[in-house]
């Protein structure tokens, strides 16, 4: 077992999640501690103009990725300092980074987040870069949280769904056999929900899915937001934050707009039901989507299967991808897979990450 830190900074953008677990990257995950470290909205921004990989003479990449890995660092520190744990304590860091650019077929993925400068930073090794080995050998490089739900995921009934709702949603299909796990992107989570009320009340977020639920889904655009092709494609499929064009709400109020991209997310994952080998019994939901009562209620209508936050098995929903890549950081190091054909369609088991020691 080793005290590993693990460090998502996720596609909505809100912050960076730092989870302390005791893992053997293999069946064990024991979690000691977690903070979320809100961005500051200049440091968002700055963040967002460098969405889409864009090069240098149009984004500050470089200027960003120093101040996000310094924005890591403190966020070790403080995740330290809760679980009053010393850094020489700690054998390894599984550093995410922050997607800025994700377009399997083009066998491009791009996460800033400099791991030596980490490395130097924290006096802990570091293990980052996690997708581009599965990219490159022709996977989709996401979802990496699927094997470690399945380890989490041990006891339950299957087959089970573990569904993460972020800015990007995905899902996690357990089956009954041990090798039988599945996974994707589902479509939009809240990413769109949350620019179409930036735009329109400067919040960052529908809080508790109210201003949704007090809106109209306007089954028409609905119907255009689903005719994309991306819902009749098998399994492994992924996404980029900004794949989908929300242009059919525009010209709805705020209220009809929120209700209907918010139908959009809960239709979208309906839609992979008939993609997989059997329906879920139960489906799991971690992520701050699961905090936005209106969404879990279309969920629970249009699967029609009991829709749990992961609380109700004992997982923190806040913490689990976090949790993901510091147990995804010790696979690396064994050389165990992190993604198999099922997940990622990479061609076989693969492992990935790039490792930082100490200097
Ligand atoms: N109280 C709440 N009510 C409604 N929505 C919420 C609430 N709290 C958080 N959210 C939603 O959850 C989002 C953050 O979710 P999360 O932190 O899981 O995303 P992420 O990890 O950045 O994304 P990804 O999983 O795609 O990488 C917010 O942007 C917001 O839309
Ligand atoms: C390319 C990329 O960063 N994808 C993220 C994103 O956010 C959610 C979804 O899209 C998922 O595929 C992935 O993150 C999680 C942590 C994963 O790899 O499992």
């Amino acid at each position: 077992m080793q005290t590993v830190v693990g460090l998502m900074s996720g596609t909505s953008m809100d912050g960076i999640d730092a989870a302390l677990v005791r893992t053997d990257g293999e069946t064990r995950a024991e979690p000691l501690a977690f903070v979320t470290i809100p961005y500051e909205d200049a440091f968002r921004g700055a963040l967002r103009s460098c969405l889409g990989g864009k090069g240098p003479a149009e984004a500050p990449v470089e200027e960003v990725e120093r101040a996000l890995t310094d924005a890591h660092a403190d966020a070790v520190r403080r995740l330290l300092e809760e679980a009053g744990v010393a850094a020489d304590a700690v054998d390894l860091i599984g550093f995410h980074g922050h997607t800025i650019f994700h377009a399997p077929d083009q066998r491009r993925t791009w996460q800033i987040g400099d791991g030596a400068r980490l490395a130097r930073a924290t006096g802990i090794a570091v293990v980052n870069d996690f997708r581009t080995a599965d990219v490159e050998a022709g996977g989709q490089g996401a979802p990496l949280v699927p094997l470690f739900h399945r380890a989490l995921a041990d006891a339950l009934p299957r087959p089970l769904a573990v569904l993460n709702i972020g800015g990007v949603a995905n899902v996690t299909w357990i089956g009954n056999g041990d090798d039988e796990v599945i996974a994707c992107d589902t479509g939009p989570g809240n990413a769109l929900v949350d620019d179409w009320i930036l735009n329109r009340n400067g919040a960052r977020y529908d809080a508790g899915g109210s201003l949704a639920a007090s809106g109209r889904v306007d089954e028409a655009a609905l119907a255009a937001l689903l005719a994309h092709p991306y819902f009749d494609q098998p399994t492994p499929k992924s996404l980029d934050r900004d794949a989908f064009d929300p242009s059919p709400v525009h010209g709805l109020s705020p209220e009809d707009g929120a209700a209907t991209l918010t139908a959009f997310t809960a239709a979208s994952v309906a839609r992979i039901v008939p993609h997989l080998p059997q329906a879920p019994l139960r489906w799991l939901v971690c992520g701050g989507g699961r905090h936005n009562a209106t969404l879990m209620g279309m969920l629970a209508d249009r699967l029609g299967v009991p829709v749990d936050p992961v609380e109700a098995v004992a997982w923190n929903g806040d913490a689990l991808e976090a949790e993901a890549f510091a147990y995804l950081a010790v696979r690396s190091r064994k050389g165990l897979p992190l993604s198999l054909p099922t997940t990622t369609g990479a061609p076989r088991p693969m492992t990935g990450g790039r490792f930082h020691p100490v200097a």
